[in-house]
């Protein structure tokens, strides 16, 4: 088996600085994590790639081509479905060292995720290399600090979680920019018996509109707080704690570990079995 973390999320939300923090971390406690660059537009991050998309297609090239002329949207979704293309070269690259664990940095692009399929087919392919996958979801804290941003923000997570239908981690990053005032709202949003939500979506106005809308936000928060559909995961990268929080119940959800214990069984067992 081989594991890997989709990083996906909005512009921005900070899933190049999460790939390259926990391949720092893997160093510092001796844990291999190898980051992919599956982003044909990306400018920058600082982790050292396993592989780069960049070496295959860059956006710019679907921008520049005389035929193809693409916007920098359209452009991304043809890199991708080149890839997709052109997944021989990918799986040269990633060769197939077993027990590897790698991240994806994905485009920020949310359709990607929420309603077309190429992410989707990229995501089969990996499972047929025998990669046990988690789509791990990133959305900036600061956008979730009220309840209709909190509500509209759990939302985009649900979608992605049914387009793509893998297992699933939802994560508030950039913990470490909110004010304690900030935090604490925020700790009744996540705590999902308090219905904190509802009581924060506030809308101006009596109109019969706002009635309606309002009506509809309740009824949406209390579905996903009834049945807990979606859950948030703090990490403040600052904090060593949170980041091997973060990473226990990922390695949990793609059952990383779980073959490692099997084999130190077996091992045992064949201990016993010699000793006699
Ligand atoms: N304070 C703080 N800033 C962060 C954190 N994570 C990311 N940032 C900042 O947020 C900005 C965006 O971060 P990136 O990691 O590039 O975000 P991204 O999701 O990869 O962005 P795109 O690839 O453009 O979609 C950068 O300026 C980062 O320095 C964090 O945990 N704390
Ligand atoms: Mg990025």
């Amino acid at each position: 088996m081989r594991y890997a973390q989709l990083v996906i999320g909005p512009a921005g939300s900070g899933k190049s600085t999460y790939c390259s923090a926990l391949q720092q971390h893997g160093i510092d406690v001796k844990r291999n994590i190898e980051v992919i660059n599956l982003d044909p537009a990306a400018e920058y991050f600082d982790y050292e790639p396993m592989v780069d998309v960049r070496e295959l297609i860059h956006v710019q090239d679907t921008m520049e081509d005389e035929e193809l002329h693409f916007g920098p949207n359209g452009g991304l979704v043809f890199c991708i479905e080149y890839l997709l293309e052109n997944s021989d070269w990918l799986h040269d690259k990633i060769g197939d060292q077993e027990d590897d664990y790698i991240l994806f940095d994905c485009p920020g692009q949310i359709e990607l995720y929420t309603h077309l399929t190429a992410m989707k087919k990229l995501v089969i392919q990996l499972q047929n290399w025998n990669f046990n996958i988690c789509s791990v979801f990133l959305v900036d804290v600061q956008f979730m600090t009220d309840g209709a941003k909190f509500l509209s923000g759990t939302m985009a997570a649900l979608s992605v979680m049914v387009n793509l239908e893998l297992p699933h981690v939802n994560i508030l990053s950039k913990m470490d920019l909110l004010s304690k005032a900030a935090r604490k709202r925020l700790d009744r949003f996540l705590d999902p018996d308090s219905h904190a939500i509802l009581g924060d979506i506030e809308l101006s106005g009596n109109t019969a509109f706002n009635e309606k809308h309002r009506k509809l936000s309740e009824a949406i928060g209390s579905l996903i707080e009834d049945y807990s559909l979606v859950r948030f995961v703090p990490l403040n990268l600052k904090d060593l704690e949170s980041i091997t929080d973060v990473l226990i119940t990922i390695d949990n959800v793609i059952q990383f570990g779980e073959d490692q214990d099997v084999k130190t069984n077996d091992f045992e067992a064949i201990d016993e079995e010699g000793g006699d």
